[in-house]
């Protein structure tokens, strides 16, 4: 871990709101560095199909992932808790939740200090949500941002609602992402803050002057009273105006930050590696020089994205809609099967058998091309397999190729032959399902001609706890 910067803090708590789970982790600072002091996850839970009325929708019951955060934070050694100086949340980009300002959040004596449980909010729409359709997004105006819009994206997902549910929006006065939102309830925050992280991934934002596009907004009715203000990552967005499980009041609170760029700040440290994160999602990504300013125009066809990172540069990414969650919706799969034909098979008990399958198979001519939630830059391209051979059909052949398609996907958007012309020398593994899996560790070390170097499940957490000891 980077060394701490200067006598800033001593403790710092890091949190990571992600897709299928919540992670903290406790980070010290000491002469000789950063230390992982304490770490815990658990997953929320929150996905319900039935949450939202919208054909195609992915909503989460926020409900379910602040009680993940409540789990995880009793779970953690109070005496450490106390120690805490500095918080640094990070989670899911795109997603937009709504509140009304006042009415948040509800403090209430826990069996480890005080805490909170969310009050008057919406579900979550998360990233994978598929209600704006292409042709609702087309009917949209032409955003001034280097980044497409896409289904998921806040701000599309705002016009969704001006559009087919107007009195929705009424009920509320603040928006955000839910680790906007964990970030208001801690600093009793009347305007939510948004780091241009984040708002780069609502859409509508221009990263060159860091601002909305007010006037495109306003032009077409949208609601930007909703929009969040917006502050560079790493700034503090305020201080805890309560104790928080044991965490003194205080306790400076940093802008919330996307779960991608933490997890690469927590490995990062040469301009010639380059970061593999697998979790719900997945991601490839590499630094672009200093200076680098994006297109002023989104190429929607490009498979290759820029996320504003830390101090104004810029990670080109090939981000992709299928990662951890592809596994996870096999899993399903064969539950379901299992169950159809009369065996009650817990989802949490497949990992380990298809996991043990797969390492007994060390070759698969199975070819599966994994894109059952398509990509940005191909919505409509879905899975497909082909080579399917009577000796290939085994759990362990199957999980095999699986595995391999995904990896073989992430290369397809950001090829290996370009990782090796900008000068990668190293591929930095990240995300739980990573750390979790052996068989696409194997995989990634099969296809890229790196040396692949693992972090731990709880990258994006630590990562944020880092960028708290850089802050003044
Ligand atoms: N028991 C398990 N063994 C291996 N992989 C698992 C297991 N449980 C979940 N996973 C994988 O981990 C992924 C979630 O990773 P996680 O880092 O928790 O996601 P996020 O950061 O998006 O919340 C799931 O999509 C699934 O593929
Ligand atoms: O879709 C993109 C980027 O466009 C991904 O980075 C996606 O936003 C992130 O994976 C989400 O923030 C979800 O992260 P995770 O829950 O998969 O860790």
């Amino acid at each position: 871990m980077a060394a701490a910067g200067g006598p800033g803090p001593t403790c710092v708590l890091g949190i990571d709101l992600g897709t299928t789970s919540v992670k903290a982790a406790l980070v010290t600072g000491t002469e000789r560095g950063l230390a992982l002091a304490q770490c815990c996850s658990r997953e929320t839970q929150a996905h319900g199909d039935s949450l939202g009325a919208a054909p195609q929708g992915m909503e989460q019951d926020v409900q379910k992932i602040i009680r993940a955060l409540n789990e995880c934070l009793a779970a953690l050694p109070q005496q450490q808790l106390q120690q805490v100086t500095h918080i640094g949340i990070s989670g899911q980009m795109h997603g937009v939740m709504f509140w009304k300002s006042d009415k948040g959040c509800k403090w209430s004596e826990s069996g480890t200090g005080p805490a909170f449980k969310p009050d008057k909010v919406s579900h979550l729409v998360t990233w994978q949500d598929g209600r704006c359709s292409p042709t609702f997004l087309s009917s949209l105006p032409l955003p001034q941002s280097h980044v497409s819009l896409a289904t998921g994206f806040g701000c599309a997902t705002v016009y969704w609602y001006l559009k087919n549910s107007p009195d929705f929006l009424k009920a509320y006065d603040a928006a955000g992402t839910i680790q906007d939102y964990v970030v208001a309830m801690l600093c009793d925050l009347k305007k939510p803050l948004m780091s241009v992280q984040n708002a780069a991934s609502w859409g509508y934002f221009n990263c060159r002057n860091k601002s909305w596009n007010t006037d495109i907004l306003k032009k077409s009715g949208f609601p930007v009273h909703l929009l969040p203000e917006v502050g560079d990552p790493g700034s503090i967005a305020g201080r805890t105006t309560c104790a928080w499980h044991g965490i003194p009041k205080g306790a400076k609170v940093g802008i919330a930050l996307g779960d991608f760029q933490c997890s690469v700040y927590s490995c990062l440290t040469e301009r010639t590696d380059a970061v593999l994160n697998i979790s719900t999602s997945a991601q490839l990504t590499i630094s672009m020089p200093l200076g680098f300013q994006p297109p002023e125009a989104p190429d929607p066809s490009s498979a290759v994205t820029y996320f504003p990172y830390f101090r104004g540069d810029y990670l080109a990414v090939a981000a992709s809609l299928n990662g951890g969650n592809v596994l996870a919706t096999f899993v399903g799969m064969v539950a379901q099967w299992a169950q159809e034909l009369g065996f009650q098979v817990q989802e949490s008990a497949i990992y380990p058998r298809i996991i043990q399958a797969a390492l007994a198979q060390k070759h698969s001519k199975l070819s599966v091309h994994p894109t059952i939630f398509g990509e940005r830059h191909l919505p409509e391209l879905l899975a497909s397999v082909s080579s399917i051979g009577a000796s290939e059909l085994s759990l362990g052949h199957v999980t095999r190729a699986l595995c391999r398609g995904l990896v073989e996907n992430l290369c397809s958007m950001l090829p290996v032959q370009h990782l090796e012309e900008v000068g990668v020398r190293r591929i930095l593994g990240s995300g739980s399902a990573l750390a979790r899996n052996e068989v696409l560790r194997q995989e990634v070390e099969r296809i890229f001609p790196f040396p692949v170097v693992y972090g731990k499940d709880v990258d994006a957490a630590v990562g944020a706890a880092m960028v708290m000891f850089q802050s003044k």
